[in-house]
């Protein structure tokens, strides 16, 4: 089985907005996934509270399959080569990025890549909301890093009265272009939101003994209810072929929220009997083609997610793209083509 590219997260947010306490929250609740972690330095990171399984160089190995590694910006592409390298068993990995640096070029970086076993997984850009019209009005910068995240967490959101909850998040939401903005406090963000959890479910089938998760849970966490309830998910099938103009157009003008798309589309054009995997995170999008499975059903399945969707819309919207082109139209899959990989 061809392995998906591994995602890349890059966490990014000023100076003390909870970006540390996010990565802790992920490696206290991995939900099975083994998160490969990269920090400045292991300062922050409550490597003592996890367990560490062992030692080498600047990587900590913990008890739950997961690592932390320190590295400054020189040895990253290192790094995350070695991370990513054929027999790594990580699942995903989650950059820091240093308080105030644009995380622009780190994204950058990403994108750029030429290993195949890299895949860009989002800017995550962390805001404190008790302090964001302070933070504003000393880094005016704040509004750019904004507009190139795909997903904004209001941190600190316990520290801010119900009553300006709300023009925050639509301040945040405005200056960030309608990417969605989910409360937090202490980072605690649902990773199912970040990551996806098959991978995961499959080794968990082959060893369910292995119940650090459960150990390391943070037992302060007692929000879990309302995690689940902060980002919603819609799933959209059809028999169908979708065209492949529509679905574009779809694609260049997402709905208001959606952080991650991903599933596989059907395609109605000519000569295009492929299969089509779709992946999409913030404005990056991506199609990987391959053949259908012998016995495998023609359909598309998407899932979208996001904060703040109107779901009724998404369904709408995507029902709207059904259709095949007509027969003289030879350059519908064009646009399509231009973000697939083989
Ligand atoms: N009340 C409250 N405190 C928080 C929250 N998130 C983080 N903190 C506290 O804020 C301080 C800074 O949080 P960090 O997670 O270290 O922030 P950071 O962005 O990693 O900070 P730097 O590494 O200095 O850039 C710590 O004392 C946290 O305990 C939150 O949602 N609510």
């Amino acid at each position: 089985m061809v392995r998906q590219p591994i995602p890349v997260i890059i966490v990014a947010g000023f100076l003390g907005a909870g970006k540390t306490s996010l990565l802790n929250h992920l490696l206290r609740n991995p939900q099975g996934a083994r998160i490969g972690v990269v920090v400045n330095d292991f300062g922050k990171i409550n490597i003592d509270a996890l367990s560490v399984a062992g030692q080498v160089d600047s990587t900590v190995s913990l008890g739950n399959g997961c690592l932390c590694c320190a590295v400054d910006a020189s040895g990253l592409d290192d790094l995350l080569a070695r991370l990513a390298r054929p027999g790594s068993d990580i699942d995903v990995i989650v950059i820091e990025s240093s308080g105030l640096a644009d995380p622009r070029g780190m994204v950058r970086l990403l994108l750029n890549s030429t290993n195949p076993r890299l895949g860009y997984g989002g800017l995550v850009e962390v805001v404190d909301a008790a302090e964001f019209d302070a933070t504003r009005r000393r880094h005016p910068e704040i509004d750019q890093h904004l507009r190139f995240a795909d997903l904004v967490l209001l941190n600190k959101i316990d520290r801010v009265a119900e009553s300006d909850q709300r023009r925050l998040a639509e301040l945040v939401g405005g200056l960030a272009g309608g990417k969605p903005v989910l409360p937090t406090a202490h980072g605690r963000v649902d990773p199912a939101l970040l990551f996806d959890r098959e991978a995961v479910r499959e080794r968990q089938d082959v060893a369910r003994q292995l119940s650090f998760d459960e150990l390391l849970a943070d037992s302060s966490d007692d929000c879990h209810e309302h995690l689940h309830t902060a980002y919603q998910s819609v799933e959209f099938t059809a028999d169908d072929p979708v065209h492949p103009r529509e679905l574009m157009r779809f694609l260049d003008d997402r709905p208001d929220g959606v952080y991650r798309m991903k599933g596989q589309v059907h395609f109605g054009a000519p000569g295009q009997g492929q299969k089509f995997t779709l992946h999409t995170v913030g404005d990056f999008l991506r199609f990987q083609r391959s053949r259908w499975a012998r016995g495998e059903s023609r359909c598309t399945q998407l899932v979208v997610i996001g904060s703040g969707l109107d779901q009724d819309r998404v369904r709408r919207d995507l029902a709207a793209c059904l259709g095949e082109p007509d027969a003289a139209d030879e350059h519908s899959m064009l646009d399509v083509l231009k973000y697939t990989r083989a």
